[in-house]
Order: C-alpha cells, then sequence, then structure tokens
C-alpha cells in the first residue's frame, strides 16, 4: 500500500458532510485497504466555524472555501454544501487546481451538468455524484456503468425522500402536511430550503440526471415537467383509497415508442396498492429501470438522511481515489445520441379526474359528451350524493390512456359547463 495519503476538502458540513466526515475517521484502516493508499482530510470548509463539530480536528476548519480548493495538492474535493453558486465555481476551481470532485449536488449537476462534466474532461479529472440521484442507492452508477451496453427504456420511480415521507404520512396515520414535513426536515430529509422538495424541483433534478444518463443525452431540469405535492389533499388520498391506490410523488423518464425523442416528468400519481411502490414507506425511494435486454430492474433502499446519503458518496470517495492511484479517470458525460425531450402534452396515461357537479339529470351525458369531443376514453365513472346535500354531488372518473393534451382540453371545456361547479383534482394514474 501506498503510504503518502491522498488528500481530501470538504465542502460544506452539514446534514451529508458531517457524517461524510465521521465515516472517513472511523473507516480510515478500511477505505485504506480498499483505496491501496490511506485518505487525509487536510480541509472542511464550513459557513459558522463558531459552531462544535465532534470529530473533527478544528485546525482544519476554514470558511474560505475558494482557498481550499486553490491549493493545489488536493487529490478530491468533496463538495456537499449544495445550491448554484459558489458550488459551481469551486467544482471547476477544484479541477483547474488538480482534483477530481465528488457531489451530491443535483440542483446543480441538473441545470449546469454538460459544462462540469466537460470542465472535467477538460483538466483530466473525474465527477462522481451517486449521492445525488436517491441517497444511499446505487443507481447512477449502474446506469452509467452496468447498464452501459444495454438499451435503458423507462426509469420510473419515488426519488424523493421529503414528500414521500409526507405522503406516507398523511396516508397511513392521517398525519397533517406541516407536521409531516416538519418531522422530515428535523430527521435531515429535507433540502435546505424544503419548498425545492415539496414543489417537486428537488425531484426533477434527480428525474434530468436519470434521464441524461439512461438515455445517453442531455436533460437539463428546465426540460422536465414538474409538479410538487402541495396541492394533494387528504381528500385525494381518501379517493386514492377507495380505488385501492395510494398518491406517491413519481419520477418518470421515458423513451418515446420511435426512440426519437425522450419526455421526463415529476408529479404526484395514484398507484395500485399490489404495486411495489405503493409500500415504499418513509424516506425510502424505489426506482425501476427498464431496458431491452435486461428486462425490469428494480433499485430500492434508503433516499435521504446523512449516514445513507454519506454511503454515497464515500463509494464515491473510493472510486475516484482509486482512479487517482491507477492514473486514470472514469466514464465521463455520455450524451451522444443528443435526443430531443417532448413537452408533456405528448405523454400518455392515465388520469383520475374529481369534479363537483349539480346533481341533477343529463349532468352525467353531459359531461361524457366533453370526454368524446376530446378523445379522451372514460374507464369508470363513479358519482356519490354530497353528505351536505345542497343539490350537488361529487363525480369521479377515471379515463384510459390518453394524451396528456387532450386531457388539458377536457378539463378546460369542462370548467365551461355550468353544471360542472368546480374540478377538485386531477391525478394521473400509473403502474397499471
Ligand atoms: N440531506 C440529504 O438527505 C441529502 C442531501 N443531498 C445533497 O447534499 C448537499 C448537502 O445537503 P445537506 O447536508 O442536507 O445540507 P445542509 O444544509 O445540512 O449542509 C450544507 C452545509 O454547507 C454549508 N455551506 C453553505 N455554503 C457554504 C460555503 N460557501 N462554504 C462553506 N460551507 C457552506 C452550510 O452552512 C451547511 O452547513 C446538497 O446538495 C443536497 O441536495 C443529497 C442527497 C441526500
Ligand atoms: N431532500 C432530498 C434529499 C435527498 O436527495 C429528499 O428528500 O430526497
Ligand atoms: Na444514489
Amino acid at each position: 500500500m501506498r503510504t503518502r495519503p491522498l488528500k481530501v476538502a470538504l465542502l460544506g458540513c452539514g446534514v451529508v458532510g458531517s457524517e461524510v466526515a465521521r465515516i472517513m475517521t472511523t473507516h480510515a484502516d478500511d477505505l485504506a485497504a480498499r483505496i491501496g493508499a490511506p485518505v487525509e482530510l487536510v480541509g472542511v470548509a464550513v459557513r459558522r466555524p463558531s459552531k462544535v463539530r465532534e470529530g473533527i480536528d478544528p485546525a482544519l476548519i476554514t470558511t474560505d472555501a475558494t482557498a481550499l480548493v486553490q491549493r493545489g495538492d488536493i487529490d478530491v474535493v468533496i463538495e456537499v454544501i449544495g445550491g448554484i453558486e459558489p458550488a459551481r465555481t469551486l467544482i471547476t476551481t477544484a479541477f483547474e487546481n488538480g482534483a477530481s470532485v465528488v457531489s451530491a449536488n443535483k440542483a446543480l449537476l441538473a441545470e449546469d451538468g454538460a459544462a462540469l462534466h466537460a470542465a472535467a474532461e477538460k483538466y483530466g479529472r473525474d465527477l462522481y455524484y451517486e449521492a445525488a440521484v436517491a441517497g444511499a442507492i446505487p443507481l447512477v452508477r449502474p446506469l452509467r456503468e452496468s447498464l452501459a451496453g444495454d438499451k435503458v427504456n423507462r426509469v420510473l420511480g419515488i426519488v424523493n425522500g421529503t414528500t414521500n415521507f409526507i405522503l406516507d404520512k398523511m396516508d397511513t396515520s392521517g398525519a397533517g402536511y406541516s407536521e409531516a414535513l416538519d418531522e422530515a426536515t428535523a430527521l435531515g430529509y429535507a433540502e435546505a430550503d424544503p419548498t425545492a422538495d415539496v414543489e417537486g424541483f428537488d425531484a426533477a433534478a434527480k428525474a434530468a440526471i436519470l434521464a441524461g444518463i439512461a438515455f445517453h443525452t442531455r436533460v437539463k431540469i428546465g426540460d422536465v415537467h414538474r409538479e410538487g405535492i402541495t396541492e394533494v389533499t387528504a381528500a385525494d388520498i381518501a379517493s386514492a383509497r377507495r380505488m385501492g391506490c395510494t398518491v406517491k410523488l413519481l419520477a418518470i423518464c421515458e423513451r418515446a415508442a420511435d426512440g426519437a425523442s425522450v419526455t421526463a416528468r415529476v408529479h404526484p400519481a395514484m398507484i395500485p396498492l399490489s404495486h411495489p411502490l405503493a409500500s415504499v414507506r418513509e424516506a425510502y425511494n424505489a426506482v425501476f429501470v427498464e431496458a431491452e435486454a435486461a428486462g425490469q430492474l428494480m433499485f430500492y433502499g434508503p433516499g435521504a438522511g446523512g449516514s445513507p446519503t454519506a454511503s454515497a458518496v464515500l463509494g464515491d470517495l473510493v472510486a475516484v481515489c482509486r482512479n487517482k492511484l491507477g492514473e486514470a479517470t472514469g466514464p465521463g458525460e455520455s450524451a451522444y445520441t443528443r435526443l430531443p425531450v417532448s413537452p408533456m402534452g405528448e405523454v400518455v396515461t392515465r388520469y383520475h379526474i374529481s369534479l363537483d357537479v349539480a346533481d341533477k339529470p343529463g349532468v352525467l351525458a353531459q359531461v361524457a359528451t366533453v370526454f368524446a369531443e376530446q378523445g379522451v376514453s372514460i374507464d369508470t365513472v363513479r358519482q356519490q350524493g354530497r353528505p351536505d346535500g345542497g343539490g350537488e354531488a361529487s363525480l369521479v372518473v377515471v379515463t384510459h390512456r390518453a394524451p396528456d393534451a387532450a386531457l388539458s382540453g377536457t378539463v378546460e371545456a369542462l370548467r365551461k359547463l355550468d353544471t360542472v361547479r368546480g374540478v377538485a383534482s386531477i391525478m394521473r394514474v400509473e403502474g397499471e
């Protein structure tokens, strides 16, 4: 084994960074044996230097992240501060100054992954980011490496722990939305600004990264259709239960049937209780990958939290250090297909639509006519009078598969009917 250590700089010492530092210290001997050289933490950039950080030598703490990545003797920079800037500049500066980078920053990778990959390639460095998608679950590396000889057609799953935790609590214990979000935040699952979780930005970033790797193309967060969970009500969840379904926030990336384009979307969806994704609880994630030769693969595990995420970071650290010792780099960006991303209107799926309607003869026929005119075929309809009466009823329509654009047209036309008092909810149905 080489005795001269590989030098590691840690940027950020929050939920993930503190666990990375802890495991680097407690597992130092194992890491050295696996890499073939010791790894030494030589600097930790933080924002609040006065905070007590157990197990970290105070002499390593600095508030000057730029000076740390410019030192010139760092082998690997671990970026776990999050956000676009200064993370982006720090990563490129690290490449310029001789370091490879391990990052958990999905927001940045989904915004500017191509430029970061180009910078890594220019300077002959590695850029690894297993932790950026689905926490501890090995997913980036299997897609980038294990499935590199196959053709992936679909990636579908739960990729945000915080929203899964909230929906699960609302469904199984009747917890309120805010209470469940507070708990997820206290457990270290949520982003620094949890809007990123609940509005679907975090899952959209992960979908962009997954689609890019899976289809060997470039997908940015802005290309991903995004809906969060803030509009999901207890009534939606109860309605899903009545249909034998549950509500999950899904990320779905698909190659078009003709292979000429891809789609990427994040939205809440009803899935049958019999589907494996329905039993994904708390902050766990699960992702199905459908590949031409392999068939269907399922990846499952903890999708958020300090220790699980640190596991993925450390796996990347070992890989990058091994590459360094072998004077090699791992696989870079593979985006040669340059497939365009189609708009949401072209996505074909099923819908569950809940309408508040006038409880009088002919209404059902009127509603059915609108669906027929828009070319959306109805699978089931359930009408129930409202307990408060008042001449109104709830009408729940579940459609067959239809293009999203046709569904939008249907909803627009329904809203114009006098007998439709309101569209209470629209949810896609997946996994059937
Ligand atoms: N918490 C989780 O479950 C997961 C987090 N991630 C990602 O890991 C990254 C870190 O997340 P967390 O540790 O949860 O966030 P955090 O907010 O707990 O930690 C980030 C730390 O970076 C520090 N920081 C911010 N700007 C800095 C700067 N310019 N210089 C030095 N320190 C700075 C903050 O003070 C904070 O302590 C983010 O990109 C996040 O999206 C990825 C997977 C899971
Ligand atoms: N906030 C994220 C953290 C992991 O990526 C989540 O909840 O999934
Ligand atoms: Na992962």
